[in-house]
């Protein structure tokens, strides 16, 4: 990026900021509802309890000498940051932090009766089981008589607008995430994503997911669209390799969304045994890398996924935590190219994301101007706008 100034890396110590709102009001409350959720023993609510001590006033602590993944967690910043407040770090590693020391606390990855119980499971399933899922699902059937062309991009638009209310935003955006949309998106590149999805079925297309249920369904129904009707030839599903920010998918989610779908009935179920087929015969292919929970900018990315995104024909990043790792999770100056900022990424990248946070790029000036005007600050995080970017 050798033109591009760079801008400050978000932190949460600025009390008012959204940031700073997230620390000290968002993670306490997922404590309590994942505390209500189960039927924790004493072990687990003593955890609990010092981790909301720690968040509220405390200072991060390391993980414990024997964590299996200590080693990766001292490389990725924990050497650097423990001992210092939750608020005075970047803010996407103090995040990503917690979800790591929530899952410890309720024992995730102690061997014993809890280890592998995502603590996030009956959010999710909720959201599977909700009439609103079915009434999409069902809406499939009357998508199916239209042209190829006009499908296409209406299931482009539910993978994007799926990303509208992810869980953990729910807890304390009350409501926000799911009003309704305001008209239009703030960018959009979807020409530029159809024609590098153009392949007449040569090309691989990672899709790197971000929320399990309402989110993953149209993602999961866009490639099934995308492989039968040959823009690609295989997809690469990245997910997370265990629960993160409450909602995001990991392997468990896919199976889960996956059964709903074969079990729905209507175009719903053709769309499910054609994607689970395409996972039998390889043409859909799960991955869930450990950098996928790292709290670090996809410019850090390690090789071995540096290598398997340059492979791509093209890499889409849902959601909003995607976006804000792959520009850096800085506060740039919204008319930033996008291009600049995501010089580094190897290969095409597309971004399909609603905004929920302070970080925004590849605005024009007269979009930036028109939303200010209307909404102050508010546009950038209330979940009601969003973008399709994309950097050839
Ligand atoms: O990635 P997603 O699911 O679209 O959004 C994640 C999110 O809710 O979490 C962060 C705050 O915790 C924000 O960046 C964003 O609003």
């Amino acid at each position: 990026m050798p033109d591009t100034p760079t801008a400050p890396v978000l932190l949460g110590h600025e009390p008012g900021s959204f940031p700073h709102g997230v620390l000290a009001e968002r993670h306490p409350a997922i404590i309590r509802q994942v505390r209500e959720a189960f039927p924790y023993g004493p072990e687990q609510h003593r955890a609990l309890d010092a981790l909301l001590e720690s968040c509220a006033k405390g200072a991060i602590e390391p993980l414990p000498a024997d964590a299996h993944d200590r080693d990766r967690w001292d490389t990725w910043g924990m050497r650097e940051y423990a001992g210092r407040s939750w608020f005075d770090v970047p803010w996407l590693w103090s995040e990503s932090y917690f979800y790591r020391r929530l899952l410890d606390a309720v024992g995730y990855f102690t061997p014993g009766p809890w280890q592998g119980i995502d603590p996030f499971r009956p959010f999710k399933t909720a959201e599977l089981d909700a009439t609103e899922t079915q009434e999409e699902l069902a809406a499939l059937d009357d998508l199916a008589d239209r042209p190829a062309d006009a499908q296409a991009r209406a299931l482009l638009h539910g993978s994007l607008w799926g990303n509208r209310a992810d869980l953990g935003f729910r807890l304390s955006a009350e409501g926000a995430g799911t009003a309704a949309a305001a008209p239009g998106l703030v960018a959009d590149d979807s020409d530029t994503l159809w024609s590098l999805l153009d392949t007449a079925g040569t090309g691989t297309l990672y899709l790197v997911a971000d929320n399990a249920g309402r989110e993953l369904v149209p993602d999961l129904l866009l490639v099934a669209h995308l492989l039968t009707h040959g823009h690609i030839g295989r997809a690469v599903l990245h997910v997370k390799p265990y629960p993160y920010y409450v909602s995001d998918a990991t392997t468990a989610d896919v199976v889960d969304a996956l059964r709903r779908l074969t079990g729905a009935g209507g175009a719903a179920a053709g769309h499910g045994h054609l994607l689970w087929s395409a996972l039998a015969d390889g043409r859909l292919t799960v991955r869930a890398h450990p950098f996928s929970c790292a709290p670090l900018p996809y410019e850090d990315m390690p090789g071995d996924l540096r290598a398997e995104f340059a492979s791509a024909t093209v890499t889409v990043l849902k959601g909003d935590l995607n976006y804000r790792r792959l520009v850096g999770d800085r506060l740039w100056p919204p008319t930033t190219p996008f291009a600049d900022v995501t010089a580094h990424f190897p290969g095409p990248v597309a971004a399909l994301r609603t905004l929920k946070s302070d970080v925004v790029t590849g605005l024009d000036s007269a979009t930036e101007a028109a939303l200010v005007a209307r909404e102050e600050r508010r546009w950038r995080t209330s979940g009601t706008h969003a973008l399709i970017q994309v950097r050839v």
